[in-house]
């Protein structure tokens, strides 16, 4: 027997691995790099990976713990894999352990290995097309389902649902002997000449052609490459063209999109072009069916895996492409836990794997532009709309110099009225869900406030309730003011129910309908709302920013924006391009098909040069501005930051332990803090930040070693709760 010492990673906080010893019979039993063991640790078992193998250590032999059992000896992660996992946690400074744990499905952080079941997949029944059509006579949706499985064998009920489609039509035709499931047969992907739908291929125009084919060269090479596309543009066609040819290679691709689950859209776009196994990964599957994707892009059975953010850290067998869609979106960094930015992680990824990637967008993160100026991205760009459609016209509509009707002017409200005549649909845009964001005591201003977090309760109507936007904790809404007795409590200020309520009593004879989290929060309730809204059911939509990602809804021609004005004031440094994203990408949704579209910004400010540059010249020309600026003062991307947050049941605390990383000399960086948070107080927490930053990226990861030392040895690390969050992008809270 000899003896083996183990490094071991295990899900804990600390930033460190562990020794463990394993007897075998021989040196070839030792485990992989990678492996899963099963260890003690303290008083618990944990599952950890195996980093690396040795004959001796370096501590008393006799003192290791020896690890309980292996739970698999064959690596769970490939050498190339385990090194960018290993790069990953490096550069967030978060603990390797950890990140091995979150990029491995949750049913592989068990013990007991999942019993490999087969994944179940829909095919139609050999039935006469006659008595499908009597069978489905009255039965709409399950006619609309039972096609989608007709077009293409083998879809798994994942993706279905994803696609839109319900249990109890699925049910319906079983029931009816229309479909059947089968086990999925798996087997690599290999193209074949029926792997794509020519019929819905586009005739690219030349910028198109131009992108695919620099994409496209760069086959079997690390290259990185910026597509800035205006809304409408055809992003997707190159996406779709450039993968057609990865696959033709018996490659596979990886599609990060931010919300597949809420847009049916994104996947059938997918679907209809290639008859190839998809696997898709998103918070709206259950581990098991995340576990399956896995399974399918690790064996290479799945050609495309198209997912949310941690689909990133899937396995796959012969990656060859990369792309981000809507690479600027915010919900691609996790901002929890391991807070890592997946965009950047990609290009990490693409670089181990020598292959391209494409961030796709209309409207690019200036860290993305800025990769560009800097030629670490090849810049591409489709500056005219796609097909016929035409640019939306903006206007700004003065809010200072109008009467508001309840918060709308006359301008916006005569131009919905002319909207609805023609037939035509409305966007209305509200960023605040809730019926008003607080409310208060006509008599002696008292506000109905959460104590826990010092900040004013949202005002909800149906059903009627206080709800705290930072916390979700509830109260019934009072009849009398705590503080006079008065029965006068009224709404401050507007969000969607309220702005919902208005618009119908102003147009009776429309229908309206609202999109927040609040309203589809629902399962299934999404798919139902959009369903009706292209079926022009609805007149006018009123919504929060979830209207704006990537739906097209062909016959709205009027976007309104309401109330972007605090976006121009904020204390947070992004909040000029996160409006300037939003109010584009919004009015991208205008007049898509063949109808023109016309967008009115209502706001208090209208010469504010933000927004004027914005509506002026685009949201190219106002990144571009909005970059220099960056530089002028020194902030990112024209610098790198990191922000330390601290909270605990007192201020104190949070301050005296930021205060010693504060104090610690550290070399070329500026040191923001410790202050308090902008949600200085939060769930009955007090919140600090200690805001590090420096020029070059290496400085500041120098630093935050030496500060992460001072922070895992301070008396005080266990009795604050403390992160780090290397890049953050949010500030605020
Ligand atoms: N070369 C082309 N010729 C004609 N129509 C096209 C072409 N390329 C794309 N289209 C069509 O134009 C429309 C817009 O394209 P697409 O949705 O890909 O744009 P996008 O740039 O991804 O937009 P967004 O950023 O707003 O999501 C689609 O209906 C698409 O089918
Ligand atoms: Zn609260």
């Amino acid at each position: 027997m000899t003896d083996l010492f183990l490094e071991v990673a295990l899900p804990v906080p600390m930033r460190q691995s562990y020794t463990y010893k394993l007897s075998v019979a021989s040196l070839k039993d030792a485990p992989d790099i990678g492996a899963r063991v099963l260890v003690q640790f303290t008083s618990r078992q944990l599952i950890g990976f195996v980093l690396s193998v040795a004959e001796s250590c370096a501590y008393d032999a006799e003192k290791v713990k020896p690890v309980i059992s292996v739970l698999s000896a064959e690596a769970t992660f490939s050498p190339q894999h385990m090194a960018f996992l290993a790069q990953a946690a490096n550069y967030y400074h978060h603990p390797i352990g950890e990140v091995l744990n979150i990029a491995l499905p949750a049913v592989l952080r068990q013990i007991d290995k999942p019993k490999p079941e087969p994944v179940m997949v829909w095919h139609c029944q050999d039935v006469n097309p006659d008595v499908v059509e009597t069978a489905l006579k009255s039965a709409k949706k399950q006619k609309a389902l039972f096609q989608a499985i007709a077009q293409k064998p083998g879809l798994t009920w994942a993706e279905l649902r994803t696609l839109g489609y319900t249990k109890a039509q699925l049910n319906g035709l079983e029931e009816k002997q229309l479909i059947l499931s089968k086990a999925q047969q798996i087997s690599p992907f290999h193209w074949q000449q029926n792997c794509i739908n020519e019929e819905a291929k586009h005739q690219l125009n030349t910028e198109q052609a131009l992108a695919v084919s620099a994409i496209n060269h760069a086959a079997d090479s690390f290259q990185s490459f910026l597509l800035e596309g205006i809304t409408g543009s055809g992003k997707t066609e190159v996406y779709l063209q450039a993968i057609e040819e990865t696959l033709k290679r018996n490659q596979q691709v990886l599609v990060l999109v931010p919300e597949i689950g809420l847009t049916p859209q994104t996947l059938s776009r997918f679907e209809q072009r290639f008859n190839v196994p998809i696997a898709i990964h998103h918070s709206g599957l259950n581990d098991k069916e995340r576990y399956e994707a896995w399974q399918m892009a690790k064996t290479g059975h799945a050609a495309l895996l198209i997912g949310t953010r941690s689909a990133l850290f899937s396995s796959f067998k012969s990656l060859g492409l990369i792309i981000v869609d809507e690479e600027h979106d915010n919900s691609f960094k996790q901002q929890d836990t391991f807070r890592y930015q997946a965009r950047d992680l990609a290009v990490l990824r693409a670089r181990g794997l020598n292959i391209p990637i494409v961030l796709g967008s209309a409207t690019p993160a200036l860290e993305s532009i800025a990769n560009a100026q800097l030629g670490k991205f090849t810049h591409l760009t489709l500056t005219k709309r796609a097909g016929n459609a035409s640019v939306a016209k903006i206007d700004i509509i003065d809010a200072s110099t109008h009467r508001l009707e309840q918060g709308l002017s006359k301008p916006v409200l005569d131009a919905i009225a002319a909207t609805l005549n023609k037939q035509e649909q409305v966007m209305v845009f509200l960023n605040r869900r809730g019926y008003a964001p607080a409310i208060n005591c006509q008599e002696c201003f008292w506000l109905a406030d959460c104590k826990r977090c010092n900040k004013p309760y949202t005002l909800h109507q149906h059903p009627a309730r206080l709800i705290c936007h930072h916390c979700g904790s509830q109260k019934r809404v009072p009849v009398q003011c705590p503080e006079c007795g008065s029965t006068h409590i009224h709404p401050l200020g507007q969000g969607t129910e309220q702005l919902e309520e208005l618009l119908n009593q102003k147009f009776e004879q429309a229908s309206i309908v609202r999109i927040d989290r609040d309203s589809t929060r629902k399962k299934g309730s999404m798919q139902t709302l959009f369903n009706d809204i292209h079926q022009g059911k609805h007149h006018i939509l009123v919504g929060t920013q979830m209207l704006a990602k990537g739906h097209h809804f062909a016959n709205v021609t009027l976007v309104v924006v309401l109330d972007i004005d605090g976006a121009l004031f904020s204390y947070d440094f992004r909040a000029g391009e996160h409006m300037a994203q939003l109010v584009t990408q919004v009015s991208g949704r205008a007049g898509r098909a063949s109808k023109p579209g016309h967008v009115l910004i209502q706001s208090q400010y209208p010469q504010h040069p933000l927004l004027q540059d914005l509506v002026l010249n685009g949201y190219g020309h106002f990144a571009r501005q909005a970059l220099t600026d960056r530089k002028l003062a020194g902030l990112p991307p024209a610098s790198f930051q990191a922000l330390f947050r601290a909270e605990a049941n007192n201020d104190t605390l949070p301050k005296q332990f930021l205060t010693a990383l504060a104090d610690t000399p550290i070399a070329s960086c500026q040191v923001a803090g410790p202050m308090p948070a902008p949600a200085e107080k939060k769930a009955g927490k007090y919140r600090f930040h200690l805001l590090i930053q420096a020029k070059q990226r290496n400085t500041l990861h120098r630093a935050l070693s030496s500060l992460l030392q001072v922070a895992q040895q301070h008396s005080l690390t266990s009795r604050v709760r403390w992160t780090l969050d290397v890049d953050p992008i949010d500030l605020t809270w």
